[in-house]
């Protein structure tokens, strides 16, 4: 149900700025405007056309706050489908604050994050997944992002979804009439037709299920956790990835405490580096807390890149590989081992035939991450890691993981509906498995959610979107 109070934010980033704006939406919102706004032209502003743009000044109780422009929106025509006021101020956060009092103060209340969006979701101007997409285009920070995040905002995938739903829904119907006339032998429902749809929604379920690999990474981009003893060079490495001195460089030993991110785009796609805390065993609490976190770290990286030196005996080497091979899983994640420091040895293959532990589909690289040696050859390991041959350059692509949840979920029943027609299972069966169907896929578009769902999703946003 959508409350029905008039909600009101500054929707403008915090700070100072030339210009802020604050929006203003809900039933009241041209009478609240009107009780607080005085156009520099008499005629009042609920009298004024919609889609306009007025000047004038914002009183509190006859004292001028500002000299502001006002845009009107009339329901059903606004972003959020009902009256809409937007007041551009000057960008004082004094001054932006002074205004949201006011029309508090005449009967607005404080939007919480997102509610715009969520209004524009529960009046029906845009489906759930293009009201997340909102978001995504938000934080979008790379034109990969940015470009499948406008997509999915402007329809994407669920407008196809949508529409396979509608005609899997006309089936259901069909169907649930057949189980009402069940004692005659009756068959409403064309299963030729019917296994034609089944195989059109998986083949498209099954594509956007297989790009999300791509999409997380890149909404995400790929975590990659640099690891290995105290002092191999893992700064230095970070450092020279990136081309720039971002993390701290130092020969004493537990330098890194804290976990370190940066990114990188290395061939159009995101590496998040994240620099951990060396692993060894401390006394020190503080330092032992972060070397707690670099094994959380290594779990939820895709690569992990483990640094040895080169220069240590092969007991030190060793150690830092059997903690990683009991930490990591080589079904979701790849392991880089980079013997480090090959400036100050003669022969490094030495090392790599002492090496315990070590797995076929492991990489082996020799670097010096001081002198840049062999960098190229790691840059490019990294990017052979990331699988993007499953996704065409202009298939549509998901990158939202509540979407590809609901699309497996959903994949998983179509699978069934598949199976029972071909083995002809009674109806009842079927109509169970077709609504399970319906059901997940309208978890995408928003057609079937909880206030739970919604909440979660709408918790994420910014004030005044
Ligand atoms: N000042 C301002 N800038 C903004 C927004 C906004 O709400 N205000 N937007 C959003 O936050 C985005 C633009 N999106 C918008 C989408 C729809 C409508 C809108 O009024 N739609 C109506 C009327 C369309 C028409 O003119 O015919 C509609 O859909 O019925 C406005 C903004 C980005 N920039
Ligand atoms: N000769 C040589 N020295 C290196 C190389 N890479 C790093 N070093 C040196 O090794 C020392 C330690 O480097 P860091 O990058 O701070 O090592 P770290 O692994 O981040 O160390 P902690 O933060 O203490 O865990 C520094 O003096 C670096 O200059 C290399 O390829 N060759």
């Amino acid at each position: 149900m959508i409350d029905q109070s008039t909600i009101c934010a500054i929707s403008t980033a915090p700070g100072n700025g030339a210009i802020a704006i604050v929006r203003l939406s809900g039933e009241h919102a041209l009478d609240i405007c009107e009780k607080v706004f005085t156009p520099v032209k008499s005629k009042k502003i609920s009298e004024q056309k919609a889609n306009t743009v007025h000047f004038g000044t914002i009183q509190d109780e006859g004292e001028i706050i500002d000299e502001v422009l006002v845009s009107l929106f009339k329901a059903p025509h606004s972003y959020t489908g009902e009256n809409s006021v937007e007041i551009a101020c000057h960008g004082a956060p004094f001054i932006q604050h002074r205004i949201l009092q006011t029309l508090i103060k005449n009967g607005a209340r404080t939007a919480n994050p997102g509610e715009f969006t969520q209004r524009a979701f529960l009046n029906g101007k845009m489906d759930l997944s293009q009201a997340e997409a909102v978001a995504d285009l938000i934080a979008s920070n790379s034109a990969a992002a940015h470009k499948v995040a406008l997509q999915q905002m402007r329809g994407g995938f669920s407008s196809e979804i949508a529409g396979l739903r509608e005609r899997l829904l006309n089936f259901i119907s069909l169907i649930e009439l057949e189980l009402d006339f069940s004692e005659e032998d009756v068959e409403f429902a064309d299963r030729t037709q019917l296994t034609k749809l089944v195989n059109e929604i998986k083949s498209l379920i099954e594509k956007l299920v297989n790009s999300f690999e791509l999409g997380n990474v890149i909404k995400n981009g790929v975590p990659v956790a640099i690891v290995g003893n105290t002092n191999v060079g893992k700064s230095t490495l970070l450092n020279a990835l990136l081309n720039e001195d971002r993390a701290i460089v130092s020969d004493i030993e537990g330098t890194t405490r804290d976990v370190i991110e940066d990114t990188i785009n290395l061939g159009g796609i995101t590496f998040r580096f994240i620099d951990t805390a060396g692993i060894r065993t401390t006394k020190d609490r503080i330092e032992s807390m972060g070397i707690e976190r670099t094994y959380s770290k290594m779990k939820q990286a895709q690569i992990v890149m483990l640094l040895v030196d080169a220069d240590r005996d092969m007991d030190r080497i060793n150690e830092s590989l059997v903690s990683v091979n009991k930490t990591i899983d080589r079904n979701s994640q790849h392991l880089v081992v980079c013997i480090n420091k090959i400036d100050l040895i003669e022969n490094p293959q030495e090392i790599a035939k002492n090496l315990i532990g070590m797995q076929a589909e492991d990489k082996l690289l020799f670097i010096s991450a001081k002198q840049k040696q062999n960098i190229d050859a790691l840059t490019a390991e990294l990017l052979k890691s990331v699988n993007m041959n499953k996704v065409n350059e202009q298939d549509v692509i998901v990158t939202n993981i509540r979407h590809f949840e609901a699309l497996k979920n959903a994949l998983g029943s179509i699978d069934r509906v598949n199976d029972g027609l071909q083995t002809q299972i009674p109806t009842d069966f079927l109509a169970q498995d077709i609504r399970e169907c319906l059901h997940f896929l309208g978890e995408i578009t928003g057609d079937i959610s909880t206030d739970e769902v919604l909440g979660n999703i709408f918790k994420n946003f910014c004030i005044g979107k």
